[in-house]
């Protein structure tokens, strides 16, 4: 389904991806891992069309997408929830989760049940600004918003960075619901090590730009991969 091969990506003179390669497919979760800094927001970055690779290949469901822009790569079904969660603070919570239609044709402008069911907080405060809301709402709100454009990637930049333990809770069990549906892939970049390894099926460890370990959850080295995120 996500096929990233080879890929490299500059900043200017400085390479930020260096011959990375991953895959992801429907019903499981790709974690990737890595300390600050080693380049796995600019992978999903890369993923989602947000920055050009200089080299190697993207393909998504059979089609090369390499160069294809960030727009039509969402409408094609690639949804990112960014680090920051990028929330209009003005938008109410309904509009906010509007602004994830505009990929979809019009008969199919609906938010979609599930997103109130993963996240019910977001029913009791549709009219409330985004920016009022607290670091974990505004969480859940940039989940249901990748969600109202039915994607079948979803990927997402550390969906537990300053969030309280419960609202980390109701995110894990919304990707576990996700990943168990089976039609969805997810691509996970997480610092929050138990949080990761709970949801994984396949991990990635990056450094410097490079992926310099692989493997399925089922058979981390644990110690291992500890000490290449440690910092
Ligand atoms: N827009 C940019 N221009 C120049 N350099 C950048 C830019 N964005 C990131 N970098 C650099 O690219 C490298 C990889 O950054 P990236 O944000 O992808 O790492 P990361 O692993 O996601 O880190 P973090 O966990 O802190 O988000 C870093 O050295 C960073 O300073």
């Amino acid at each position: 389904m996500l096929n990233v091969d080879n890929i490299e990506l500059h900043y200017g003179a400085a390479q930020a991806l260096r011959g990375v390669s991953l895959t992801a497919q429907p019903g499981k979760v790709m974690t990737v891992l890595g300390r600050n800094g080693v380049g796995k927001t600019t992978l999903l970055r890369a993923i989602a069309g947000r920055n050009p690779v200089s080299a190697g290949t993207i393909s998504f469901q059979g089609q090369d997408v390499t160069r294809t822009r960030s727009e039509a790569r969402a409408r094609g079904g690639i949804a990112m929830v960014p680090q920051g969660r990028e929330i209009f603070p003005l938008l109410s919570v309904k509009e906010n989760l509007e602004t994830g239609f505009a990929r979809l044709p019009r008969r199919e402008r609906t938010i979609p049940a599930e997103v109130f069911e993963l996240f019910p907080v977001l029913k009791d405060m549709l009219s409330r600004r985004g920016g009022d809301l607290s670091g974990g709402q505004q969480q859940q709100l940039a989940i249901g918003r990748a969600l109202v454009m039915r994607p079948d990637l979803l990927v997402l930049d550390e969906p537990t960075e300053g969030i309280q333990p419960s609202i980390i809770k109701d995110i894990g069990r919304a990707i576990t619901f996700l990943r168990n549906r089976g039609d969805m892939a997810i691509v996970l970049v997480e610092q929050y090590f138990e949080f990761a390894r709970d949801l994984a099926d396949d991990y990635v460890v990056m450094d410097r730009g490079e992926i310099t370990l692989s493997g399925t959850a089922a058979e981390m080295d644990e110690d291992e991969v500890l000490r290449r995120i440690a910092v």
